[in-house]
């Protein structure tokens, strides 16, 4: 026979049940009535009315700080940092914070759920490969560029520059821009433009960053549809409407960023643009003024690679390299990261020279396999021309 503690806990047990379930009852039943009698439009203001009654009863409070008001700086997110620096460790990111009655001080409880992004990135123009003419040119253009600013304001113009990086993937922008930033000790903003979906918001980017940085717009083919772009600049230059709401980043909002930025005085800062594929940008972007030095960063040359072997192996010579040399100068390719695969030296460029023969022969095939296409592109033609001369 069962307990009587037994029997009550299967009571209550029942009792939950059957209180659940007609909550749930309720709950459908006023679902169907909101959708069924009430006015789609009202809906929102319904919900918002049931969520805020619901949220008297909760004991939590979430209050956001966010870091950015649209793309502009927080203010507030500035001075809580500021407050919070030294009492806590860059890991934590969420806080928990309470106050009783009977208590004098806020309670602040800390949880570690995020981890810290390391941000020192050790390139420099040291450990760059690339043809020493092409390096000592950058060099000295930044030498000079940082050396101007009386120049700049007496001629009237803004101190800014503007490089274009264009080359194949792999070649080593990115580590040019790190080396650039490391040079000269400015910080870099990588502007992810996807993420922009306004040109105001641009302008308000633009606004938002300090002196002494390097804005940078990786892969600028990509981010913006140059073709549809080209439509919206003619509509943007005869219209001249600024105030028009377009839904994504236009080239007339990128160019007039760029020309924005060219014109605010006082504070040195370089923009970079990089591409894989220089032919499909726009000249107007191109022309200097914008874009003021055009960097090609090209496939590893045997000199390059001659750098790289020192810089990453610490060697000078060694008896693979004839082979490399030979082979890296057609293959077509960026072997820096190949070279890091392996602990041994000498396993490292056998590594290499395995990879170049790869490449060569995907490149034969690539070859074989183009010759196959025209050759049926031919034979289509000609079948096509038959047929129409009968
Ligand atoms: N010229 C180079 N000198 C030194 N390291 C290089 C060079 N080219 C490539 N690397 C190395 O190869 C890797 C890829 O280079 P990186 O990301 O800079 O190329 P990228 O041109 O920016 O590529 P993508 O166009 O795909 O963004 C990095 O680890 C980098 O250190």
């Amino acid at each position: 026979m069962p307990s009587s503690s037994a029997e009550s806990k299967i009571t209550l047990a029942k009792t939950v049940l059957s209180r659940v379930g007609s909550v749930a009852a309720t709950v459908m039943l006023v679902h169907t009535i909101i959708h069924n009698y009430i006015p789609k439009e009202l809906h929102a203001y319904l919900f918002f009315g049931l969520k805020n009654m619901f949220t008297k009863f909760s004991n939590q409070l979430t209050m956001v700080i966010d870091e950015f008001d649209g793309l502009v700086n927080n203010k507030i997110y500035e001075a809580a940092t500021t407050y919070l620096a030294d009492k806590l460790s860059p890991q934590i990111h969420r806080l928990k914070i309470s106050k009783t009655e009977k208590e004098k001080n806020f309670n602040i409880a800390m949880e570690r759920n995020e981890e810290s992004v390391n941000f020192d990135y050790p390139t420099s123009f040291e450990t760059i490969t690339m043809e020493s003419d092409q390096k000592v040119m950058i060099l000295k253009d930044l030498e000079r560029f940082m050396r101007r600013k009386e120049y700049y304001r007496k001629v009237g113009k803004a101190w800014k520059r503007g490089y274009l990086l264009f080359g194949p993937p792999g070649t080593g922008k990115s580590s040019l821009i790190a080396a650039i930033a490391n040079y000269l000790n400015f910080d870099i903003y990588d502007l992810e433009l996807t993420a922009v979906t306004r040109n105001s918001d641009l302008r308000k980017l633009l606004v938002a960053t300090t002196n002494k940085s390097i804005l940078v717009i990786e892969d600028i083919d990509c981010t913006i549809n140059l073709k549809a772009n080209l439509i919206n600049r003619a509509i943007y230059v005869r219209s001249n409407d600024f105030h028009q709401s377009e839904s994504t980043i236009t080239l007339s909002g990128l160019l007039n960023f760029i020309d924005e930025l060219r014109s605010s005085y006082g504070n040195e800062r370089i923009i970079i643009f990089t591409t894989n594929h220089i032919e499909k940008l726009d000249p107007a972007l191109l022309r200097p003024g914008r874009m003021d030095v055009h960097i090609h960063m090209a496939y590893c040359t045997s000199c390059g690679f001659k750098l790289l072997a020192a810089n990453y192996l610490g060697i000078k010579d060694h008896k693979f390299f004839k082979e490399i040399e030979e082979l890296i100068d057609i293959a077509n390719v960026t072997p820096a990261e190949q070279l890091l695969k392996e602990h041994e030296v000498g396993d490292s460029l056998k590594g290499l020279i395995n990879f170049l023969h790869k490449k060569m022969k995907e490149k034969e095939e690539d070859k074989v396999t183009k010759v196959e296409i025209t050759q049926m592109k031919s034979v289509d033609e000609k079948k096509e021309s038959n047929g129409n001369g009968i």
